[in-house]
């Protein structure tokens, strides 16, 4: 696998392990970066003249001294700007000793249209904003709408965070970096600030990776395809799990109608739509391949779970604010008491079912660390995130990945905290970040299937966290594939052929 994503300090020591083990040392390891660089400047600008390489103090710009260089020995017209010089004996001074060009002082920085600017200032080791010298380059190069190619990170952004680091930072066409992504390479406003991402293989090898043990990765199907349900060939519905989604009253079971949908479509071989007395004839009259069954109370809930064995729930879509909605979930967590027997795989609290333990989280936090309580996932947006850890969501020092860590942990729940950047995180801190959304996404309902695609894998008996990271990827890329005119209803079919695609890759991998 090469999704996993490492730290800036994750990397040094990746890169320090790796010059430890060899066969490269760090002047090596620096080579092969610009030469990566210098291979895609050439590759996509052939034309830009000159091309301006901004250097900063650090090997970030040890790497703008090799990609100088390697341009001016290709032909390319090339001009270096400095801003600090390297640490004397660094990898750094060596790669600056050995290039031709002379380099100016960045204060000089006067670009011309037509050219192209490679941000080499600050990369991995960026620890604060950026010096004034390099916001005015940074103001001057888009005042020109010149491309920016950046090496490692955009100047200015933070590895760790996605963060801007002060006022300013680069905004890249493309950047190149070096053996893994890091956290804000995908984090937002990163993720916007990166452009095209292209990785480098430097020959840092990949059991120096492994042996840092990565906690967090990109989510994509590598992830967790091994872990997808396929249906057996003696498969009948109810091996294939039996999903309930509970719906709000009269005037809104629509939400409900499509997490069952997307439950269905995911793979659960039944769903009920559990509905309120008053909301069974709307329910009834929208529905045909999902089942649909009365339930108003707890003990209604618990008959159900005694006589239907469901395996996976989804609470909150539609469903109203309430004691009620805190009655059902701590229900369905108590459910598990009754031994494995009750079978149920997990909750998928959403929207409603979030906002409703606003004023007391804790009871929902211990019932999770209940002996044999169904695994809990929570899919919060931003808002109602806030609102479950108001603490956590204030604090600034701290990145998306890292709040949704500390919410997983406390809450002892797969938490999926949902952005154009979804976060996914277990308990035990394992992470995932989402980076195949798009816009159209961004639609009315859209969070409602995602609940839904959850427990329809969950109900399958998938791994939780695997379940909440292929559904989260699932629904971005059915979206991203539809693309324009997307409403939420299209979503449950639009999964169809990427569904086909993974079984596909899964079957294939299996043989
Ligand atoms: N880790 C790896 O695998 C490799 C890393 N390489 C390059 O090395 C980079 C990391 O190098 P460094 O750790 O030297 O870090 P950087 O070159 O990103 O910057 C560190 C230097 O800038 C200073 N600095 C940081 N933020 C500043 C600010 N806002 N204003 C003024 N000064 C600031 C630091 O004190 C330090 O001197 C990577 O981004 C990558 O480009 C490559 O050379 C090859 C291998
Ligand atoms: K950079």
């Amino acid at each position: 696998m090469s999704n996993e994503l490492l730290s800036p300090v994750e990397m040094a020591e990746a890169d320090r392990l790796a010059i430890a083990t060899g066969p490269f040392n760090g002047i090596g390891l620096m080579r092969r970066a610009g030469a990566a660089v210098a291979a895609v400047v050439l590759a996509r600008y052939p034309a830009a003249t000159p091309v301006h390489v901004l250097c900063g103090p650090g090997n970030n710009g040890g790497d703008g001294y090799v990609v100088a260089r390697l341009l001016a020995e290709a032909g390319v017209d090339v001009a270096i700007w400095v801003s600090g010089k390297p640490r004397a004996g660094s990898d750094a001074a060596i790669a600056a000793a050995e290039c031709p060009v002379a380099p100016r002082p960045l204060t000089a920085f006067a670009p011309d249209f037509g050219s192209i600017v490679v941000d080499a200032l600050y990369g991995a080791g960026l620890s604060k904003s950026l010096p004034v010298d390099a916001t005015n380059a940074i103001d001057f190069a888009r005042s020109l709408l010149l491309p920016v190619v950046a090496i490692d990170l955009p100047s200015g952004v933070s590895g760790d965070t996605g963060a801007v680091l002060g006022e300013e930072a680069f905004r890249a066409d493309i950047t190149v970096t070096f053996a893994r992504k890091k956290p804000g390479h995908l984090l937002l406003p990163g993720r916007e600030l990166c452009g095209e991402i292209v990785l480098a293989d430097i020959g840092i090898p990949d059991s120096v990776v492994n042996d840092l043990i990565p906690r967090t990765f990109e989510n994509k199907p590598a992830l967790w395809v091994g872990n997808l349900p396929v249906p057996a060939t003696d498969a009948h519905k109810y091996k294939r799990g039996h999903a309930g989604v509970f719906s709000g009253g009269p005037s809104t079971t629509g939400a409900a109608r499509l997490s069952a949908l997307a439950a269905a479509r995911a793979g659960a071989g039944a769903v009920t739509v559990l509905s309120p007395a008053d909301a069974m004839q709307i329910n009834a009259a929208h529905l045909t391949a999902i089942m649909l069954r009365r339930s108003d109370t707890v003990a209604d809930l618990n008959n159900f779970i005694g006589e239907r064995r469901p395996s996976a729930f989804v609470l909150g879509p539609g469903f109203g604010v309430g004691e009620r909605t805190r009655d059902l979930a701590l229900a369905i967590l108590r459910a598990g008491r009754q031994g494995a027997a009750s079978g149920i795989g997990g909750l998928v609290l959403d929207a409603d079912g979030i906002t409703s333990f606003r004023d007391e989280p804790a009871s929902l936090f211990e019932a999770t660390r209940e002996p044999h309580a169904p695994a809990l996932v929570m899919t919060p947006h931003e808002g109602e995130f806030a609102r479950l850890f108001s603490d956590i969501a204030a604090d600034k020092s701290l990145s998306k990945l890292a709040k949704a860590r500390a919410a997983a942990q406390r809450a002892n729940a797969v938490v999926v905290y949902k952005g154009a950047d979804t976060v996914i995180v277990a308990p035990n801190g394992l992470a995932a970040i989402n980076g195949n959304g798009a816009p159209w996404l961004a639609t009315a309902g859209s969070g409602d299937v995602l609940a839904g695609i959850i427990a329809g894998l969950l109900a399958q008996g998938m791994a939780v966290f695997a379940a909440a990271a292929a559904a989260v990827w699932i629904h971005a890329e059915a979206g991203r594939r539809f693309g324009p005119g997307l409403i939420a209803e299209d979503l449950p079919l639009a999964m169809v052929p990427v569904l086909r695609e993974l079984v596909e890759a899964k079957q294939a991998d299996a043989i």
